[in-house]
């Protein structure tokens, strides 16, 4: 049984002012340590709020890496949360589920001329070991069944909807392009059949 462990105020964003509150859950299986970050009591007081499900990104969330858009979506799903309110699960499945070091291992072969799928194949992985189950637990411990899902990836959406989560609208994000991250978002639109606007 998941259920809300703690929950703390603090405020975040570029300039640390944009109030939230952060939570810890008890009853992970995983026992990977998921929070969710919650503005403006969304959880409480919207009826169909805002959800966005963050894997972990640290080269991206932390250090904005040039090679891809984690950080840029964290920020971007940031502010407007905190003009309108809503819930981050940040889940805890660095290198889509592969982890740090097994993702940094892609890189170098990225650098060799490999795209992020035929890395990750490469190196034993499939092309996407995360698992939403535990958010979809998470979302029921907050006591949200209806959402609107804010992604272009269409295996979490499906993947909620299996675990009995009813997305009333999917919002997208931007696609963030920068030098160095074109061919990464190009092979996710192409390869995992995310709905991106190039503009
Ligand atoms: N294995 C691997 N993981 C990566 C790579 N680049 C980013 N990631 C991870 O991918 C995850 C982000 O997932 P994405 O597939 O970019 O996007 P998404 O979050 O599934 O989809 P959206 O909701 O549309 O943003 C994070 O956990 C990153 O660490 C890579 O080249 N190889
Ligand atoms: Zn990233």
């Amino acid at each position: 049984m998941v259920n809300v462990r703690a929950r703390v105020p603090f405020k975040v964003g570029l300039k640390s002012n944009i109030p939230a509150d952060l939570l810890s859950f008890n009853g992970l299986e995983s026992g990977k340590e998921h929070v969710a970050v919650i503005f403006r009591d969304a959880d409480k007081l919207a009826s169909v709020p805002l959800v966005r499900m963050h894997s972990e990104c640290l080269t991206g969330d932390v250090f904005h890496s040039s090679r891809c858009d984690c950080g840029e979506q964290l920020d971007e799903t940031i502010n407007k949360m905190g003009e309108q309110g809503g819930v981050i699960l940040y889940l805890r499945q660095e290198g889509r589920g592969i982890g740090l070091y097994n993702k940094i291992d892609a890189y170098e072969l990225q650098s060799q001329g490999m795209n992020t799928y035929e890395a990750n194949n490469h190196l034993g992985f499939g092309d996407d070991l995360r698992d939403f189950t535990e958010a979809a637990l998470m979302l029921k411990a907050l006591g949200l069944s209806t959402i609107r899902l804010v992604t272009n990836n269409p295996k979490k959406i499906r993947e909620l909807e299996e675990n009995g989560i009813t997305i009333a609208e999917v919002v997208g994000t931007k696609a963030h392009v920068k030098d160095g991250n074109e061919s990464y978002l190009k092979t996710k639109a192409s390869h995992g059949k995310h709905r991106f606007n190039f503009d």
